[in-house]
């Protein structure tokens, strides 16, 4: 998260670490008691390892009374995405067992209307991303307030050009923005879980290429099906 500020720790007990061999990779926020939602490019690089997943943290390295480390039983990246685009960008994790929710681990619910979210809406999107330009890690979950920009806006020529389908939404991305690391993690709008951090143009605090998001409610079904076919 660029310029943003640290969130007040455990307020967002839906946050999620995706890690790998203790490294934080993506973000990602539980959806139910077993199951993480996230980005499929957040499996770009791990060479087919699972990822683990931190629960109930603010800081990534401090002792905290509700923080765990799951593993995790499957992982299911939406069958329509992959490495040249951002369509379809999710990722739903199977958890080895259910998380034990608590006042820092909550389950955040998602949109399952499929409508837009109001231009100039004010969101809040946190993760442990990098908060600057020279790739810097904070230990501490950071957080940051946008206003969602009309898909026409953030389609313009000089901006995303149509490539934003209607399965995404924009956040103005001028100065404080998502970044590497934020990739997964939940635009929650008026508390709902409104979309998932994507890299998108992978660019940060550029306000020609705002902050891409997939939304939510136009994958319900899908979400729904893998966690009922899934055994347990
Ligand atoms: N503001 C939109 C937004 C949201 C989330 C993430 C990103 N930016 C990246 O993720 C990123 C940035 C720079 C180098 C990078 N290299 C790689 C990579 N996977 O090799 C990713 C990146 C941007």
């Amino acid at each position: 998260i660029l310029r943003g500020s640290e969130a007040r720790p455990h307020l967002k007990p839906y946050m999620a670490s995706l890690q790998l061999d203790g490294q934080h990779v993506c973000g990602g926020f539980l959806i139910a008691e077993q199951w993480v939602l996230s980005a499929a490019h957040c499996t770009e690089e791990t060479d087919g390892k699972l990822f683990q997943v931190l629960l109930g943290a603010h800081s990534l390295t401090e002792p905290e009374p509700h923080k765990r480390l799951y593993r995790v039983r499957a992982q299911f990246p939406h069958p329509g995405s992959n490495i040249h685009n951002n369509k379809d960008d999710l990722l739903l994790l199977q958890l080895e067992e259910k998380a034990e929710l608590n006042s820092d681990v909550r389950v955040l619910p998602f949109q399952r209307e499929d409508r837009d979210v109001a231009a100039d809406t004010e969101c809040e999107v946190a993760g442990w991303g990098t908060i600057d330009h020279s790739g810097r890690r904070p230990d501490k979950l950071q957080q940051v307030q946008r206003p969602v920009i009309s898909r026409d806006v953030c389609n313009h020529r000089t901006r995303h050009d149509g490539t934003v389908t209607r399965n995404m939404m924009c956040t103005d991305s001028r100065r404080k923005d998502t970044c590497k690391g934020d990739s997964g993690g939940p635009l929650v709008c008026d508390g709902v879980a409104e979309g998932v951090v994507t890299a998108g143009s992978r660019v940060c605090g550029n306000y020609k290429k705002p902050a891409i998001y997939t939304r939510i409610a136009p994958y319900a079904a899908w979400i729904d099906s893998v966690m009922a076919s899934a055994d347990g």
